[in-house]
């Protein structure tokens, strides 16, 4: 998979390296697999545009300046894998009086800090963080999993930061240019824990999921001004996380052979970059990929990136949860 001439700002659609390496594998997925016929009933219903993605919420710290940008940055640092171990309580926060669980709770984790003056965007304060302090800024009820993990992605924001970009996020996301896509590459480029990548039959897939959500929120939080400005959203495909495919399966998008489905409904734990895992991530790029140009057909013109929102919102309802998301203990997702 070559690199395209991306520094020059020479991307599109067809070049990004998630969507090319996507599409790589689901020609030859073994356990896992896509229903067009599910697509096209999907894009006949769907034949309504899209909630605009909303960041403003109760959960979300904003004052519109660089500490928002960092705030954000830190966010999707520590935005993966909020599920317990069977039988483990599921962690929650409680935050103005309402309980938080999953990506909310970090959010309003992160928010809560900011209130308290935990100083989470002073990168010389995230270099040297301890775990202990990260345990009390995650405080709640159950346990945030990969706490250790999470130290470690601060430690390497805070001193990459430092020592790139003298602690700028500013100056990091002006280096990309008003591209989320150069700012994607850039960011998986400097900073090992967004490097989401796997290898399939021997070659290099790419997902760069926290970092294509980065870019995703710093954009709708900015309302696409300033740091957000970003001239190319359009190229970022649908993060792959866990919900996802969790609602593409309910919708008959994503079916599963008959093995796999066994193992993820008894919660067995799928191995990080495991066949069976990249092939799930990929099948959930290439369904959102394949629903956005049935849409175009139907002259319904939105980004992977809204048709992932949407998705990702329907995740939050019950009647999307009639089978569990596949159980993979990772940073990236
Ligand atoms: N594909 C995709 N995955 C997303 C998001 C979000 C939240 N973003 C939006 C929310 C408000 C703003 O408007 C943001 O746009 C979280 N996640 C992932 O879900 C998982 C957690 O799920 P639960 O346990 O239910 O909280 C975890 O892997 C987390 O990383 C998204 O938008 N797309």
């Amino acid at each position: 998979m070559e690199q395209s001439g991306w520094k020059d700002g020479i991307e599109n659609l067809e070049s990004f390296p998630v969507r090319v390496s996507a599409s790589w594998v689901m020609e030859r997925a073994r356990h896992v697999q896509i229903n067009i016929e599910a697509i096209k009933e999907l894009a006949d219903r769907w034949e309504r545009s899209f909630n605009p993605i909303q960041w403003h919420n109760e959960v979300h710290f904003f004052d519109g300046t660089e500490k928002t940008l960092f705030w954000i940055f830190v966010l999707d640092t520590l935005n993966f894998c909020f599920w317990p171990d069977p039988g483990k309580p599921a962690w929650t926060v409680v935050y103005r009086g309402k309980n938080f669980s999953g990506y909310m709770a970090l959010a309003a984790s992160l928010k809560r800090a900011i209130e308290e003056a935990v100083p989470v965007t002073d990168p010389a304060f995230l270099a040297d963080i301890d775990i202990q302090t990260v345990k009390w800024i995650f405080r709640g009820k159950g346990d945030l999993p990969l706490m250790e993990q999470r130290v470690q992605n601060l430690r390497e924001l805070g001193r990459v930061l430092l020592e790139q970009w003298n602690g700028s996020v500013m100056s990091m996301v002006e280096e990309a240019r008003q591209s989320s896509a150069s700012l994607v590459r850039l960011v998986v480029d400097s900073f090992s824990s967004f490097r989401d990548e796997a290898s399939y039959d021997g070659r290099k897939v790419y997902f760069w999921k926290r970092a294509q959500i980065l870019a995703s929120d710093i954009f709708h939080a900015f309302e696409g001004k300033g740091p957000g400005a970003f001239k190319d959203i359009h190229l970022l495909t649908a993060c792959a996380d866990y919900k996802l495919p969790q609602v593409l399966r309910v919708l008959g998008v994503i079916q599963y052979s008959d093995e796999l489905a066994r193992r993820i409904d008894s919660l067995d734990y799928l191995k990080p970059g495991s066949p069976e895992e990249v092939e799930i991530r990929s099948a959930t790029v290439v369904a959102v990929e394949k629903i956005r140009e049935f849409l175009e057909k139907r002259g319904i013109f939105v980004t992977s990136l809204e048709i992932d929102h949407h998705l990702w919102e329907l995740g939050q309802k019950d009647e999307f949860r009639r089978y569990p998301y596949h159980r993979c203990r990772t940073v990236f997702y």
